[in-house]
Formats: C-alpha cells, sequence, structure tokens
C-alpha cells in the first residue's frame, strides 16, 4: 500500500505511524515546513519526504490530506489534480461542510477522526492515536463505491471505527461534543485567571475538576481559529443554548430552590450516563449480504442509512458481479439489535438483503 499524507503534524504524523507499523504501508509526505518533514522522518512517520505536494502524491493510492480546515479545500482539489485515477482521497478536518461542498469529486470522501489531543505537531504524534476511535465518513451520492470500501478497510486496520454521517450532521454534533467543550473551557481559565489580574486577589488552587475540564483550554490555534469560524453557525446556536441552560440553572439558585437544583444536577448525570453507555456498543459480529445495482452513490447511500440510525458497520466488502451491472455488498455489524436493524433498514432501501 502507497500512502501519502499532506500536512504532518500531530494528526498526519499519527495517520503516518499507524500506517507504517499497522498496514506496513510505504508513506510518502509533504508538509509546507520543511522542519515538519524533517521531524516526521526522523519519528519514523514517513519513509521521505517530497519536495512538493504533486510529487509527494504522484503515485499514491490512498492521499490523507491533514492540513488546518481553512486549508483544505483548495489542497484537496490540488491533490485530486496530481494523483492517478485510481486513488483515493479523504481529509482529517474538524468541520465537514465547507471541504465536502468544495468538492465534488467521486475519488474524494471527507473524514475526521474523533481523536487527538491538545498539543501540535508530529513531535507528539502516535501510533496508537485512532485505536478504537470513531473516525467519520461523509460520502456522498457521487462517492465511488469500491474506493469508500478501500478507505473504510484502511481505517479498520487503523484500529479505528469508521461511521458514514453527512457533512451538516456532523458539523452540528461536533459543535456540541466537541467546539462549545473548548469553548467553555477557555471561558473556565478565563474566569478562574482574573485573581492573576487582581494582585488582592488569592490565587485560586486548582483541583481535579478544573483540570479536567480545562484540559483543552487554549488548544493549538492553527487549527482552533479555523474550526470555530467553519462552523461558526452551528457553534453559536450551542453558545446561545448554553447561555439559556445557565441562566435556568441562575434562576433555580436565585429562587433557593433545592429540589430543583437537584433534579437538574440528576438529569446531568443520567444525561452523561447515556451518552457514554451509547459508545459502548459491541455484541456478536453478524455478516448480512445486500443485492445492489452498480450505480454510483449506492455504498455511500447505505453506510449513510445506517450512520443515520446508529448502526456501526464493522467491516464492509463490495464483491461485483461478473456483469458489472450488479454487485453484493457483505457488511458486518456488531450486535443483534443492530444487525435487525440494519436488515430492515437495507430491506427499506429496496435491496435484497439476507444473513451470511
Ligand atoms: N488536533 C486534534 O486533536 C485533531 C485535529 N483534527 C484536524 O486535523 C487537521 C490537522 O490538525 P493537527 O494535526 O492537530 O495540527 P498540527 O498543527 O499539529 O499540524 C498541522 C500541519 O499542517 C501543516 N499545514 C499548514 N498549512 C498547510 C497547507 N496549506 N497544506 C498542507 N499542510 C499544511 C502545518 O505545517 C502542520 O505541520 C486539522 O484539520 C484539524 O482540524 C482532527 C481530529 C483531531
Ligand atoms: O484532546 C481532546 O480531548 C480533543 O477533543 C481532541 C480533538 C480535537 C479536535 C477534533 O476534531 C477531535 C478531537
Amino acid at each position: 500500500m502507497r500512502a501519502s499524507i499532506i500536512g504532518v503534524g500531530l494528526i498526519g504524523g499519527s495517520i503516518g505511524l499507524a500506517a507504517r507499523e499497522r498496514l506496513g504501508a510505504e508513506v510518502t509526505g509533504w508538509d509546507p515546513s520543511p522542519a515538519a518533514v524533517e521531524t516526521a522522518c526522523a519519528r519514523g512517520a514517513l519513509d521521505r519526504g517530497a519536495g512538493s505536494l504533486e510529487a509527494a502524491v504522484a503515485d499514491a493510492q490512498v492521499v490523507f490530506v491533514a492540513a488546518p480546515v481553512g486549508a483544505l479545500a483548495e489542497t484537496v482539489e490540488r491533490v485530486l489534480r496530481a494523483i492517478p485515477p485510481d486513488c483515493v482521497v479523504t481529509d482529517v478536518g474538524s468541520t465537514k461542510r465547507s471541504v465536502v461542498a468544495a468538492v465534488a469529486d467521486p475519488r474524494f470522501v471527507g473524514g475526521h477522526p474523533l481523536a487527538g489531543a491538545e498539543t501540535a505537531g508530529v513531535e507528539h504524534a502516535r501510533a496508537d492515536l485512532f485505536q478504537d476511535a470513531v473516525w467519520y465518513l461523509t460520502p456522498t451520492e457521487t462517492t465511488t463505491g469500491t474506493l469508500f470500501e478501500r478507505l473504510h478497510r484502511l481505517l479498520r486496520e487503523l484500529g479505528a471505527k469508521p461511521t458514514a454521517i453527512d457533512a451538516a450532521t456532523h458539523d452540528h454534533m461536533l459543535a456540541a461534543v466537541s467546539h462549545l467543550p473548548h469553548v467553555v473551557a477557555n471561558v473556565l481559565v478565563a474566569q478562574a485567571a482574573r485573581a492573576l489580574e487582581d494582585e488582592s486577589e488569592q490565587l485560586p488552587a486548582t483541583g481535579p475538576s478544573f483540570r479536567d475540564a480545562t484540559r483543552v483550554a487554549g488548544a493549538n490555534s492553527a487549527i482552533w481559529t479555523d474550526i470555530y469560524l467553519a462552523n461558526r453557525d452551528a457553534l453559536i446556536e450551542r453558545i446561545d443554548d448554553a447561555t439559556r441552560r445557565l441562566g435556568e440553572f441562575r434562576a433555580l439558585l436565585s429562587a433557593a430552590d433545592a429540589d430543583g437544583v437537584t433534579a437538574w444536577n440528576d438529569a446531568a448525570r443520567e444525561d452523561r450516563r447515556r451518552l457514554l453507555e451509547a459508545q459502548l456498543a459491541g455484541g456478536t459480529v453478524h455478516e448480512l449480504r445486500a443485492s445492489v445495482p452498480n450505480e454510483p452513490g449506492v455504498v455511500a447511500r447505505l453506510a449513510l442509512e445506517l450512520g443515520r440510525a446508529g448502526v456501526n458497520i464493522t467491516d464492509m466488502a463490495l464483491y461485483p458481479a461478473p456483469n458489472q451491472a450488479e454487485g453484493v455488498v457483505a457488511l458486518w455489524i456488531a450486535g443483534d439489535e443492530p444487525a435487525e436493524r440494519a436488515l430492515a433498514l437495507i430491506a427499506e432501501q429496496g435491496f435484497p438483503v439476507a444473513r451470511a
């Protein structure tokens, strides 16, 4: 497998380490910072650095674009102009609408690993960063099924859990579970640091809860300014919602409503439990086989439909029929109930489907 990485920072570097270690891939990379390329080679994240983006991808079977969100659309287009025809291109940007709207090429599939850190640069890259992490993919009606399948398999081999989602749903969800938490962490440290400016005030001691809630405060501005701006409409909605919730709690306090405060706190515990429980779906893996016409977008549509219903595809394989007009998609789904749901959803799409 020949893989190429454009933007060799924390995420690009981690993909390089994992691809070389786990896939035995030959990895070439390019970054506008020569120092990043040099460190990536020294750390074993790249087999070699290339002199230009075009040279880095000329021979690739898969390209990961791991640049800041604001540079993604232009960089992906540049990659698409330079790759061989049978190469899949993906990105890792934390927001998806802008790049997916700008790039309409059957060889491109948007992506976003839900894994990372508050650090930056290939110095902090790790081969195990994506182990068991959800890795969102945003295929569209034009995505080539076989290239989507190749990317899906590669990500599984990197240890991740690829999950199809549409770009708008992704950005709205991420505003709530990633972008707002980063904003709130910044607000918390700014509040506590007021004491630094007022010499008469004693510096607060920071306990574990403060450290947990603020680990990501001031995370890498080289990527976060772009993320906040690219998702500003969804993030503003979440900030307004959070402000309203703070206002509700303020009202409970102001009324000294002890029962209300207890109910509010209990509801938070229950919400957190349900959110964390939802990540632990597992169980027996079932193989389903669906017959589908060999048309652009069919595989993407199936993956998106299952993703929307919360069904995770553990693995997938495509078997085109000799006449090339139709084919079989094999899907492996973990858990009895999700497999049942997947069977029903695929049948609803009008495709014959059975357990293998
Ligand atoms: N840091 C994290 O935890 C996560 C970050 N992401 C996304 O991954 C991408 C990369 O982020 P990190 O690796 O954390 O940042 P980073 O700052 O560690 O690395 C970014 C790299 O991109 C390079 N770069 C800048 N402009 C470029 C361009 N025009 N073309 C190619 N390369 C360029 C920089 O020189 C740098 O080496 C961003 O899109 C970010 O939203 C996704 C998931 C997690
Ligand atoms: O460090 C953490 O907890 C993070 O949240 C890292 C992170 C940053 C950006 C992403 O798009 C996904 C994950």
